[in-house]
C-alpha cells in the first residue's frame, strides 16, 4: 500500500468521526508493532496538510520484555521529528515471574493503558491514537457476541471523563492486510514480538475465525464490519459519511 493510500483512508476515519479539533495535541501510542508504527505515519503524513493543526508525540509504555528493542522507534520518530518517550515499566516481570499469570492480556492491558495515560497527561496530550484497525474491531465485535452475549466492539472515539483525555482510532477503516503491505513497502522497523501468550488467545481465536467464515461466505468480513458501523453501538459517536474532505464546523 502506498502512502497516499494510508493517508486517504485515515483522514476518512478522522472526518467521519471528527477526531481531531484545532490545537491537539496527539500522543501516538507505540507498541513497536506494525500498526502503531502505520499510524505514526498516518499521523505524521496527515499533519502536513491537514486543515486542522495539531501536534504530534509518540509514547511507549516498556513492558518490560527480555531483549525488546525499541532503538529502531526512537530511530524513526527522531527521523520524523516526533518527540518520542518510553516509559519504563515492571508490567512483564508481575504477570510472568510474580503473579505467574496463564491469563495475563486483561490485567496487562490494564495497567498498560495506566501507564500510558498517565504519560500522555504529563506529556500535556489531550489525545491518545491507538493503532487498531478495521480487523481488530470485527474480532471484538465476535468476542463480545461470543463471549459476553452483545453486539458491541470498542468505539473510534471515547473520551476518558476521569482522565479528561480523548482515545482515537485513525486507521479503523484500514485492513490488517494493507497494514502489512505498508509495513513491508516502507520497511517499518517492527520490534519483534516477545510475548509469551502471542498466537494462543481469543483475539487469535477470533481472527482464525473471521478469516474461515469470510472463505466460506465471501464478503462476510466486510459485512460484519458494516454491521458494526450501523449497529448504533452504546457508547459511538455519530457518523457523518461523506464528510471526507468537505469542510467542517468548528
Ligand atoms: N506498550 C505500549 N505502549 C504504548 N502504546 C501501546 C502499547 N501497547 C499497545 N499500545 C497501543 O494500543 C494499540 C492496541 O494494542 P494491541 O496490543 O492490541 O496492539 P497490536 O494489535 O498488537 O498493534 P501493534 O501492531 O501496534 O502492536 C496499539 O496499536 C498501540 O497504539
Amino acid at each position: 500500500m502506498q502512502l497516499q493510500r494510508l493517508l486517504s483512508i485515515t483522514r476518512k476515519a478522522v472526518d467521519e468521526y471528527r477526531m481531531i479539533q484545532e490545537g491537539d495535541h496527539i500522543a501516538v501510542g507505540i507498541s513497536g508493532g506494525k500498526d502503531s508504527l502505520t499510524l505514526l505515519y498516518a499521523l505524521h503524513g496527515l499533519k502536513r496538510f491537514y486543515p486542522k493543526h495539531f501536534e504530534l508525540s509518540a509514547v511507549t509504555v516498556d513492558l518490560g520484555f527480555p531483549d525488546f528493542d525499541l532503538e529502531p522507534v526512537r530511530a524513526l520518530c527522531a527521523d520524523l521529528q516526533v518527540p518520542y518517550r518510553i516509559v519504563d515499566s515492571d508490567i512483564y516481570h508481575i504477570l510472568f515471574d510474580l503473579r505467574r499469570e496463564s491469563n495475563p492480556c486483561s490485567l496487562c492491558a490494564k495497567m498498560r493503558k495506566g501507564a500510558l495515560n498517565q504519560a500522555v497527561k504529563e506529556m500535556g496530550c489531550n489525545k491518545v491514537a491507538y493503532g487498531h484497525h478495521m480487523d481488530d474491531i470485527i474480532e471484538t465485535m465476535l468476542l463480545s457476541l461470543i463471549f459476553e452475549g452483545r453486539f458491541h466492539s470498542f468505539s473510534p472515539k471515547t473520551y476518558l471523563d476521569r482522565m479528561d483525555l480523548t482515545v482515537i482510532r485513525p486507521l479503523m477503516f484500514l485492513g490488517e492486510a494493507d497494514i502489512v503491505g505498508f509495513q513491508n513497502k516502507y520497511q517499518l522497523p517492527a520490534a519483534e514480538k516477545k510475548c509469551p501468550v502471542d498466537g494462543y488467545t481469543k483475539r487469535q481465536y477470533a481472527k482464525e475465525l473471521v478469516l474461515t467464515l469470510n472463505q466460506e461466505h465471501p464478503g462476510a468480513r466486510e459485512r460484519m464490519f458494516r454491521a458494526v458501523l450501523s449497529g448504533n453501538i452504546q457508547g459511538w459517536p455519530e457518523r457523518f459519511p461523506n464528510t471526507h474532505r468537505k469542510k467542517q464546523p468548528e
